[in-house]
């Protein structure tokens, strides 16, 4: 990406007595990107959190956000930053609206446009003027998300913004923050154990694993990249057929009473057309592929919760 970054991380470590918990994080965030920090319980995707926003120390290295440094001008970097590090504080008893008014107070020169703008972004218009313990935690979670665009920031952290919320709770976060990212131009980093949850919500997704950062990739790369598969080939008469292909597939293997090639799909057709034409009989051709979750599986060693 071309953009100039709203945040920068560079080489973010934490130790805490002879542990190192983060070990040298290094990243950039561009503008109005969603962008996923993805990791296994306790990877240190929190601790990496609460140093982001200053709220924890880093033994070393920084983070920019907007120009400013967070080590050494806080209030500046911080006025950029909105965020929902724990659950959203909310008056239950107050409506949503007069929630955020309250909120409002401490943010000068805010409108009242400005606030009804914010409320139709998080889809809560309908229901802002009823009380929040009448919300689910879905709409909680997006009057969350509301209070924390009062002060109109450049960059949103959310730390497992989906945890508790049913399906469709969240489906509707998802919409709502991919909303927010493309509408307000506003960079979105969200936390979260869930490959899926992450593949549908963002555009570029980090993996950490015991506090490394092990893979940045683009979703769209990572969808599209070229996949081998393991394909098995039914085919009589076995051996003769193994013989054969193995003349010009070295790969190939016997296994359960079928040929197993591990190849690209395009080559599928090639394989067949080879066996047909050698005046094999082919019953059947099956294919497995790994799916995303599996690879990260494999990647963060089995420890993914899913
Ligand atoms: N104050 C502390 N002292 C010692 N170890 C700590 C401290 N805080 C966190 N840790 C350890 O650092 C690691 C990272 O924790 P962290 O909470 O950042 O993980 P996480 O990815 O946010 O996990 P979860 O998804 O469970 O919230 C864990 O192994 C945790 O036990």
């Amino acid at each position: 990406m071309e953009n100039k970054p709203i945040v920068q991380i560079k080489n973010l470590k934490k130790q805490i007595g002879k542990t190192t918990i983060i070990h040298g994080i290094s990243l950039d965030l561009h503008p109005g990107e969603v962008f996923g920090f993805l990791g296994p319980n306790g990877a240190g995707k929190t601790t990496t959190i609460r140093m982001l926003v200053g709220l924890m120390k880093s033994t070393e290295g920084e983070v920019i956000i907007n120009g400013y440094s967070i080590q050494k001008d806080f209030e500046r970097a911080i006025s950029h930053v909105g965020g929902i590090i724990e659950n959203p504080e909310m008056y239950k008893f107050l409506s949503g609206y007069d929630n955020l008014i309250h909120y409002a107070r401490m943010i000068p020169k805010i409108s009242k446009e400005k606030i009804e703008e914010i409320i139709k972004l998080v889809g809560l218009e309908k229901r802002i003027h009823e009380k929040v313990k009448t919300y689910s935690l879905g709409m909680r979670q997006r009057l969350g998300l509301a209070q924390a665009l009062l002060h109109s920031p450049s960059l949103l952290i959310l730390d497992e913004p989906t945890n508790g919320l049913d399906p469709a709770g969240i489906r509707e976060i998802r919409t709502y923050i991919r909303k927010i990212a493309k509408e307000q131009n506003i960079t979105v980093f969200v936390s979260s154990h869930l490959l899926s949850e992450m593949q549908l919500m963002c555009d570029r997704i980090g993996i950490i694993n015991h506090g490394k950062l092990i893979s940045v990739q683009k979703v769209h790369d990572m969808l599209n990249q070229n996949q081998k598969l393991t394909v098995h080939f039914h085919v009589t008469p076995l051996k003769k057929a193994f013989a054969t292909v193995k003349k010009n597939f070295p790969n190939v293997e016997m296994r359960d009473g079928k040929l197993l090639l591990i190849i690209e799909q395009k080559e599928i057709p090639t394989i067949t057309k080879f066996l047909v034409e050698h005046d094999f009989e082919v019953f059947g051709i099956t294919q497995e592929s790994k799916t995303l979750e599996e690879k990260f599986m494999e990647m963060t060693a089995g420890d993914l919760h899913a």
